[in-house]
């Protein structure tokens, strides 16, 4: 792939955007590449851990490629947009956690992949916002409906009708982080952060994901009724019986994703 790269490394799959040089925005070659990429990561039972970045020292990703937006025709515009939510849906629905490694700007559809990503770690200098409508658009990967999710409805039209760049500092205080470090550490932050979840039973993650998914958009009893599905499918594994032998024996369980 000529502008995305993966690296995979003991179970955690690396995607990164790179367009340096355009600051890692996104033109239609580079969705496609990344939704080629991420159709092929939710059936790659070994990868259990999806990390996010852009490469370079200063951008996670300036959004929609503006250069190249300048010369699409309508239907080009409509083909672009439709890209970008369905690959960013296809990121929020990949069935392994996922972590926004955020090492500089994110702006317009920068934001919106940060948004679709179960983790958010940022470096302290990075500046974000959904800048859409100061280039007369909104945001349409997602961002209107992800962010108000998230931080409600009132903040989301504050920054979304603003076009406001915020701070990390600031981003992490209305909720949108998981957590801000200094630049150099936000790669070993999100690695920790996976490993961490990397203890733990893979089918017992995947499971509660999709619980935590498909169930937090509904009523209370049909997410409960997701939640007991979810749950069943742990009940027959290998792992189960593994967590509880071991906590007999006094040792740590070794988990084989069965
Ligand atoms: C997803 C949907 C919509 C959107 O995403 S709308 C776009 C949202 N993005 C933005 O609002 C950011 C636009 N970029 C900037 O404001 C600035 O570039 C910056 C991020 C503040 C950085 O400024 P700085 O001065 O540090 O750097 P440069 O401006 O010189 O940028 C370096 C280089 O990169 C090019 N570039 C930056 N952003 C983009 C971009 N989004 N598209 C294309 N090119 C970009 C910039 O032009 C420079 O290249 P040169 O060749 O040197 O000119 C919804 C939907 O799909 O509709």
């Amino acid at each position: 792939m000529k502008n995305i790269k993966l690296q995979k490394e003991q179970h955690i799959a690396y995607v990164t955007i790179d367009r340096p040089e355009s600051l890692n925005c996104f033109n239609y070659e580079t969705l496609q590449e990344l939704g080629d990429l991420v159709d092929m990561l939710h059936t790659d039972s070994d990868v259990r851990v999806v990390i996010f970045t852009g490469a370079g020292e200063k951008s996670f990703s300036a959004g929609a490629d503006l250069k190249e937006r300048k010369h699409l025709t309508e239907e080009e515009v409509r083909r672009n947009v439709k890209k970008i939510r369905d690959v960013f849906s296809a990121i929020a629905e990949l069935p392994q956690p996922t972590i926004a490694a955020v090492n500089g700007f994110a702006f317009g559809g920068g934001f919106e992949l940060m948004l679709a990503c179960d983790f958010k770690i940022a470096a302290e200098s990075a500046l974000m916002g959904m800048t859409e409508v100061s280039w007369g658009i909104i945001p349409g990967a997602g961002g209107t409906q992800r962010l108000s999710r998230l931080v409600g409805e009132m903040k989301a039209k504050e920054l979304i009708f603003t076009a406001r760049k915020i701070s990390a500092e600031k981003a992490f205080e209305l909720g949108i982080l998981t957590a801000v470090k200094p630049k150099e550490d936000v790669m070993t932050a999100c690695k920790e952060l996976a490993e961490e979840i990397l203890q733990n039973a893979p089918i017992a993650v995947r499971q509660a994901k999709y619980a935590i998914q498909h169930g937090s958009s509904t009523d209370l009893r049909t997410g409960l009724a997701i939640e007991s599905k979810a749950y069943e499918v742990t009940i027959p594994t290998k792992d189960r019986v593994e967590a509880l032998k071991a906590f007999s024996e006094k040792r740590k369980p070794v988990f084989t994703a069965q």
